[in-house]
């Protein structure tokens, strides 16, 4: 029996408004070489992964096959438009997808921040096999703080932390069930997911999402410091 495709969403179709810098942070230089091109060669390099599809923001599609033609990434299908939201990149991923020849219901999607930049081969080789076993996985990693919840500046709540994750990307689907929770959703004004999990969870309730192990390295570029901090592992 052939196996069904594993296709990776690399999302960057964000402009990285907490970055603060003049171009979509995802084109930031971490170690000399844009944040992109870090995650698309995890990617390339990750043999569960058949091919990749980027997310990109407008009007940085050249840039970002440039990138990916000077790192010789192989495996880049295409580079389509993003959304307004995280959710809307993410459903412009999936309905490239499925309109892909030879790609049915079951083939394996993997969602993934371009920010993630430091993500690993083990990590991807975990959430793509555990698409065998499961439907919808997510990397996830345990809490070292206390958590709390805050309401009006005060402490609300403090949940169990040994029952508290950090949840991570990639996040990993079959193909068949993440289009439909996402068609769902959009039809829930009142729902605004900020991971694909969630969006599972909340339009599938039956289905159960799995965690593997994620990693503290595999942290999300997101502010200015977060480029020192991710230049620094990258070197440790
Ligand atoms: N409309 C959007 C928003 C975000 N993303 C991507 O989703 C990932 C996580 O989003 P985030 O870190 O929040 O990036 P930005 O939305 O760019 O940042 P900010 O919220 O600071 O503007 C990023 O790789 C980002 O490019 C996307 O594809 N489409
Ligand atoms: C998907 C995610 O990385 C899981 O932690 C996160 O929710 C993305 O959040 P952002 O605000 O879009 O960066």
């Amino acid at each position: 029996m052939p196996q069904p495709p594993t296709i990776a969403a690399v999302l960057a179709g964000g402009r990285g408004s907490r970055m603060g810098a003049a171009v979509p942070k995802q084109l930031l230089e971490v170690a000399g070489k844009p944040i992109l091109q870090h995650t698309l060669e995890a990617f390339e390099a990750a043999a569960a992964v058949d091919r990749i599809v980027l997310v990109m923001a407008e009007g940085f599609h050249d840039t970002a096959w440039a990138i990916a033609k000077a790192a010789n990434v192989t495996k880049l299908s295409a580079v389509i438009d993003g959304g307004a939201t995280r959710a809307d990149s993410s459903v412009a991923a999936i309905r490239w997808a499925q309109a892909q020849p030879g790609v049915g219901e079951d083939a394996k999607l993997l969602l993934h921040d371009a920010a993630r930049m430091l993500v690993t081969g083990r990590i991807i080789t975990d959430v793509v096999a555990a698409l065998d076993e499961c439907e919808a996985v997510t990397a996830a990693i345990p809490s070292s703080d206390t958590v709390v919840e805050v309401r009006e500046g005060r402490i609300a709540n403090v949940p169990d932390r040994a029952s508290l994750a950090r949840v991570q990307t990639p996040q990993g689907f079959r193909l068949g069930l993440i289009a439909a929770a996402h068609a769902d959703a959009a039809a829930d004004p009142g729902f605004t997911p900020t991971d694909d999990c969630s969006v599972v969870l909340r339009c599938r309730p039956g289905v159960p999402v799995r965690t593997v192990a994620g990693s503290a390295r595999n942290l999300k570029v997101t502010e200015p410091a977060d480029l020192a901090l991710a230049e620094a592992l990258l070197h440790g």
